[in-house]
């Protein structure tokens, strides 16, 4: 038997039946050239009879498909496969998908008794190998069905002509011992099953999708049915990226080969994502945000000495760039020190040791801390020599602007006091900044984050600065929005005075421009 496993991949016709799912004409388009870039050898490009939209996809997909098979699925009667052929004939390699549920539950449903069903599965699937050379028969909720009439129904198709039968798991019932030993009997017991490829469907109702996948294959079925995300109805369906990893990662037990190209997984990951408007959840494996992250202490401190310690495959080879080691209140030292050396903080034990205080004090505040805080958390000691200090801050806002803000800034030692207007507080802060500080330098990015939930969460706000070339950001926590923001750009435009005066030193008036507008 080969090694070559085949993948079907349903994105566009099981994926896009989840509730909101639905993409746009050009956005099925754009995912089905994904896929077929990434190497997917089967596109389910839709369900012909559904829509005229969804036959117009098909169609179109079809036409510029360049290496997949285009599949558009149908109903067990003719109707619906001629229609379906109507839409995939313009692919250079068509398929047929047709199906009906066989299980006690779904044979009631048209009240067909089980010859009469057998008759159905006989002659759509002779219809539709009359149109097209590569007809795939499906026994939808194959799982529930009993074994004999599956079994049955498996034969007719193939003696029909079907060439690729698939054994559905429709509402994700099997587990994966099952899921081996079905396809596996069914291969020992249907005549001419050899002729035919055997092809697993999985659903994740109990979160065995991928389980009962790989257990399919390793029970002998050569192509599995999955979608980009595992998204699919209510729990969704196999997801690509888990199988296809699974058996790159896991050759030694499942020496299997596909011929996708893992490092399209991310990129195409995204994009599924973006047009179908479901997220992908952080800890979702291989394309989840956290797939490849490490936060605590220990992980990380064993990632950085060799990255096999915590992680099974590369992130490059799902096309990430890398591993990432996000700072937050379980991180330590050691990546506390190699993210500073990063950013070009070089320092000794004891400096690293204050350094780590502060920064466990911050991210006990703080769910991550990112680059910009631990600049500001460094620079923070040098607050002393301050030239520009926030002494005190009333903004008067609401719905009948202009807003009002009332300020007191310590300027070299002195106070000085202005009241300034503004297109809302933040705005009205900023200008009395301005005005009892003048200076060119320019507002390049203005961040609010919440530290915590609820209406006295602490706000932290991050302000970048850029005059000539040099960039300072400021960061200041405070429960008051305003006061931080006021913090946050005094913090920012001390540190561009410093960076102007270490670049032009003794030159006050070099890199900042500024007249003390309150005297
Ligand atoms: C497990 C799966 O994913 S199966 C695929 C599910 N996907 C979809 O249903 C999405 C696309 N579906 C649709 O757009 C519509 O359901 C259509 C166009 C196919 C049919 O619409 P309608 O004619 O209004 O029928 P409706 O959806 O109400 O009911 C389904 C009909 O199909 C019949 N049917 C269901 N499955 C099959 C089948 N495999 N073979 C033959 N008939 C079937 C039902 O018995 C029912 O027929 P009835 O109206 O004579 O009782
Ligand atoms: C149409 C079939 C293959 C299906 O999606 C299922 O049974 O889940
Ligand atoms: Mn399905």
């Amino acid at each position: 038997m080969t090694d070559q496993v085949l993948i079907f991949d349903t994105t566009l016709r099981d994926g896009e039946q989840s509730p909101g799912a639905t993409m746009s004409h050009d956005e099925k388009l754009e995912i089905a050239e994904m896929l077929d870039e990434m190497g997917v050898d089967i596109i389910e490009a839709g369900f012909p009879i559904a829509s005229e939209g969804d036959f117009n996809a098909v169609s179109e997909i079809a036409k510029l498909s360049k290496n997949a098979q285009i599949c558009g699925l149908s109903r067990a009667n003719f109707k619906d496969i001629d229609r379906c052929w109507e839409a995939v004939k313009h692919a250079s390699k068509p398929r047929i998908h047709t199906f009906i549920g066989t299980s006690p539950l779904h044979r009631a449903i048209p009240n067909l008794d089980m010859d009469q069903m057998a008759e159905r599965i006989h002659d759509c699937v002779t219809h539709a190998r009359n149109l097209c050379d590569n007809v795939q028969w499906s026994s939808m909720d194959a799982t529930r069905t009993e074994w004999d009439f599956l079994k049955r129904t498996v034969d007719i198709a193939i003696k029909a002509g079907a060439t690729t039968i698939n054994i559905p798991d429709t509402v994700g019932y099997t587990e994966p011992v099952e899921s081996a030993d079905l396809i596996k009997r069914l291969i020992e017991e249907v005549d001419r099953a050899d002729t035919v490829i055997f092809s697993t469907h999985c659903h994740n109702d109990l979160g065995m999708a991928t389980a009962n996948s790989l257990a399919a294959v390793q029970g002998g079925a050569r192509q599995i049915e999955c979608t980009i995300n595992g998204l699919g109805e209510r729990a969704g369906n196999t997801a690509l990226e888990e199988v296809v990893m699974a058996m790159k990662v896991r050759k030694d037990v499942m020496p299997y080969r596909t011929g996708i190209d893992t490092t399209k997984i991310m990129n195409i990951s995204r994009r599924v994502a973006t047009v179908s408007g479901f997220n992908v959840q952080f800890n979702k494996a291989i394309v989840g945000k956290n797939a490849f992250a490490h936060e605590s202490g220990i992980h990380q401190d064993g990632m950085l000495k060799n990255r096999e310690t915590f992680e099974v495959m590369r992130p490059e080879d799902v096309g990430l760039s890398g591993t990432s080691l996000p700072l937050g209140k379980h991180s330590g030292r050691a990546a506390l020190r190699a993210k500073l050396t990063e950013l070009g903080f070089e320092m000794g034990d004891n400096e690293l040791k204050d350094v780590f205080v502060r920064f466990k004090d911050l991210a006990d505040r703080k769910k991550e801390v990112f680059d910009d805080d631990l600049i500001a958390l460094i620079r923070q000691n040098d607050t002393e020599d301050d030239r520009l200090k926030l002494k005190d801050l009333t903004v008067i806002c609401g719905m009948n602007g202009p807003q009002k803000a009332t300020m007191v800034l310590e300027v070299d030692g002195t106070d000085h006091t202005t009241q300034a207007t503004g297109d809302g507080p933040v705005d009205a802060t900023f200008n009395a900044v301005k005005a009892l500080f003048d200076h060119n330098a320019r507002l390049q990015l203005y961040q609010v984050h919440a530290v915590t939930e609820g209406t006295d969460a602490q706000a932290t706000v991050s302000v970048r600065m850029e005059e000539d070339g040099r960039i300072a950001t400021g960061q200041s926590a405070d429960t008051d929005t305003v006061v931080a923001s006021a913090k946050a750009y005094i913090n920012a435009l001390n540190r561009l005075i410093v960076k102007r005066e270490k670049t032009a030193p003794g030159s006050d008036t070099a890199g900042i421009k500024y007249t003390d507008a309150g005297e």
